[in-house]
């Protein structure tokens, strides 16, 4: 047997066929199906038994598998129709493809004889027509693919028709055998119309899910193009970032390199810095140990706080006692100074209430060419500095006591003169001061106190009363005797006494007062008396100043130099020819004791006492030396009646007498320096000067009285 050859389908054969949506194409090939002209097929051989069938039972039998096939072909064809929609599937062989290929199988005739014999057919036409169309077709099949008999001539027709017949009967057998399988066609068919119903649900239900797919792939073809645009929105957008942001990254680099110089600046600093902070933490740490050794001394320190609070209670409480002592002590010591001015009092009453202090200024200037600078005619023999011994040689014509000695040969009169001090050229104005000082100490202590200089021109009055402002060491009475009154007033406060002050400087020349804190304009003024019994005395339209300090006395001084200078340029040498007086007054008053007190300091720089030669002078210069005598005379006359308790003294016999009335005589102190000066040539006038203040040295002019 051919191997090539295949058996017919049988129901195993069947079942192997293949399902729709099978893969095994190649049974439905083209080739298969319609064998192209020419070409040689292999035909399928029915087995043995069911091979050939005699032509005369083809006629009810092939009709009905005939009409069977047709009817299998037209549902086949409605199967198609309903597969249709599966025709775009390329892989599964569709049930009209399997109906064909079964119908052609079925329907194909076979040669009956010689059935292992290969045959080749004639290629068929599909089996679509009638059933006469089959038969004719099954009979040029059976002649062609019988091939084995010759074709019978046309006259033997019965022979032919024998093989017709034979023919038939193949062919009624082939029929009942194909319409068992034809059953099992049908039940196939039925069960594949079941699965293509089946199919075509799923194919509904993929065709629904494939719109549903369709439909979701459109939305997400939609959604694909919004995220597109969107993406592309997105990505201009972050390209624009990518841009900015690569802008800021160079921007940045660039402040990455800045800031890495920064920070390499602020890690060395910082390396500074940290070496600062080690420092100052074990500064830190020191002053730590430190605080905790103050706490621990401050713990102390409250401790001895408290300690001292109560020790303080305690003082407190012994202070409270020590005042009242204090306060019994400072009673005592009140009454003290009330018995301390008595005493004082009394001591200037024994030394006498009119004192002389002798004061020889030193040599000055050319005055020092001579002699070598040395005094040869003055001589201070005694150690307590009150003697005065001057040497007169021979051949002058002096009258005085005179102590006879030789000097280089000649014969030296010696003139002594005792004072209640001698003041020699070299002492300074505090040595001078010191001894007036307890006489301003009385101007506070109620007393009317007088200091007058007298002395020929030049022989240091003024130097001695105002001294020169412009240092402290040549400052003279005037100013030293202001600022021990304000320092001692201050003092006084302490113990109750409270002062005022006025002051007033004037000059005498000629007999006419002049005010010379005055404001430039001549004034006449007048010395009159007032007060309880007229006991006071003052002077009409005279400036006075109240004076809190001894700055502004010291500015009145400086006018009062001035207001002199200018009057000098009018008269020469006026102030030599003038009584200038400097007065002070001062009120104290005490609120614990009660007691008052009023004094008034006198200082006064006389005229040049020289006595002029009334025979040479004429004009101003008589009237002058006139008023000087008379003015001087006057003075020494008071002072003698003072002294000789005369009932009348002529203290209005001359302006300065009549101005000083009250500090000169038993309510007051007086102190005279005679200033005598070092030349020789000047001996007789300083004789003059001195003897003048020996009479004034011994005058008694009574007990001082304190003002109330
Ligand atoms: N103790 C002294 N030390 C130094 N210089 C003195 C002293 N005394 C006086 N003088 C100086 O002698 C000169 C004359 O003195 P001052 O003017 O005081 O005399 P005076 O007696 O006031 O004369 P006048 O009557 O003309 O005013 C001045 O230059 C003065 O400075």
């Amino acid at each position: 047997m051919d191997s090539s050859r295949k058996p017919l389908a049988t129901r195993s054969n069947l079942s192997r066929l293949p399902l729709p949506g099978s893969r095994q194409k190649r049974a439905r090939s083209p080739e298969d199906e319609v064998p192209s002209g020419g070409k040689k097929s292999r035909l399928e051989v029915p087995p043995p038994n069911q091979t050939t069938k005699p032509a005369r039972s083809l006629s009810s039998s092939t009709l009905t598998a005939a009409r069977n096939s047709a009817a299998a072909r037209s549902k086949l064809k409605r199967t198609e129709s309903s597969s249709s929609v599966n025709k775009r599937s390329t892989a599964p062989v569709t049930s009209k493809n399997l109906r064909t290929t079964e119908v052609q199988k079925s329907f194909n005739f076979r040669a009956p004889a010689k059935p292992q014999t290969s045959m080749t057919v004639r290629p068929r036409a599909p089996p679509t027509s009638a059933a006469s169309k089959a038969v004719n077709q099954s009979l040029n099949a059976t002649v062609v693919s019988t091939g084995a008999p010759k074709k019978r001539p046309a006259w033997d027709l019965k022979g032919r028709l024998q093989d017709m017949e034979a023919h038939m009967q193949r062919q009624a057998k082939d029929s009942s055998s194909l319409q068992g399988q034809l059953t099992q066609y049908n039940d196939r068919i039925v069960q594949l119309e079941s699965q293509n119903q089946k199919l075509s649900g799923d194919v509904v239900e993929k065709e629904m899910a494939s719109e549903t797919a369709v439909k979701e792939i459109q939305e997400l073809k939609n959604k694909l193009n919004a995220a597109e645009q969107e993406f592309e929105t997105t990505k201009r957008t972050l390209q624009r970032e990518i841009d900015d942001l690569q802008f800021q990254k160079s921007t940045l680099d660039r402040q990455k390199i800045t800031l890495e110089g920064e920070l390499a600046a602020s890690m060395k600093e910082i390396s500074g810095l940290k070496a600062t902070v080690a420092e100052m933490t074990s500064a830190q740490a020191t002053v730590r140990a430190e605080l905790e050794t103050a706490k621990l001394q401050l713990d102390a320190a409250f401790k001895d706080i408290s300690n001292l609070k109560q020790t303080v209670q305690d003082r407190d409480n012994t202070l409270k006692i020590r005042d009242e002592s204090i306060e019994s002590y400072q009673e005592k010591e009140r009454n003290h100074e009330t018995e301390r001015r008595k005493l004082h009092n009394t001591i200037q009453e024994l030394k006498g209430n009119i004192r002389v202090f002798c004061r020889i200024r030193p040599l000055l200037g050319d005055e020092l060419l001579g002699n070598d600078g040395v005094i040869n005619h003055m001589n201070f023999p005694d150690m307590d500095g009150k003697v005065l011994e001057m040497d007169k040689l021979s051949d002058m014509s002096v009258n005085e006591s005179v102590l006879n000695s030789t000097k280089g040969g000649r014969a030296v009169s010696k003139y002594e003169f005792s004072f209640d001090r001698v003041f020699q050229p070299e002492s300074s104005q505090a040595d001078v001061f010191e001894e007036i000082s307890q006489l301003v100490q009385s101007a506070l202590d109620g007393y009317n106190v007088c200091i007058f200089a007298y002395g020929q021109t030049g022989s240091g009055k003024t130097f001695t009363m105002e001294g020169s402002l412009q240092s402290d060491e040549t400052l003279g009475m005037i100013p030293r005797a202001v600022r021990q009154i304000f320092s001692s007033a201050l003092h006084l406060q302490q113990k109750g006494w409270k002062y005022t002050f006025q002051a007033a400087m004037l000059e005498i020349y000629n007999e006419t007062i002049r005010d010379l804190l005055g404001k430039g304009k001549e004034e006449k003024h007048e010395i009159k008396m007032c007060g309880k019994g007229d006991s006071d005395v003052y002077v009409s339209g005279l400036t006075v100043v109240d004076v809190t300090s001894e700055d502004k006395v010291l500015n009145l001084l400086r006018k009062a130099t001035e207001n002199r200078a200018v009057a000098e340029t009018k008269c020469n040498e006026r102030s030599s020819r003038s009584h200038s007086v400097f007065q002070l007054r001062l009120t104290g008053e005490n609120s614990i004791t009660g007691e008052s007190c009023k004094g008034i300091l006198n200082l006064v720089d006389l005229a040049g006492s020289e006595r002029v030669k009334d025979s040479g002078s004429e004009g101003q210069r008589l009237i002058e030396a006139q008023n000087i005598n008379k003015s001087l005379s006057n003075l020494g006359n008071v002072i003698m009646a003072l002294g000789n308790k005369d009932k009348h003294v002529p203290y209005r016999n001359s302006k300065l007498t009549y101005l000083l009335q009250n500090s000169l005589g038993g309510n007051s102190k007086t102190l005279m320096f005679v200033n005598v000066s070092p030349k020789e040539e000047c001996f007789g006038e300083s004789l003059n000067s001195l003897r003048f203040a020996t009479k004034v040295n011994q005058c008694n002019i009574g007990t001082a009285q304190k003002k109330k």
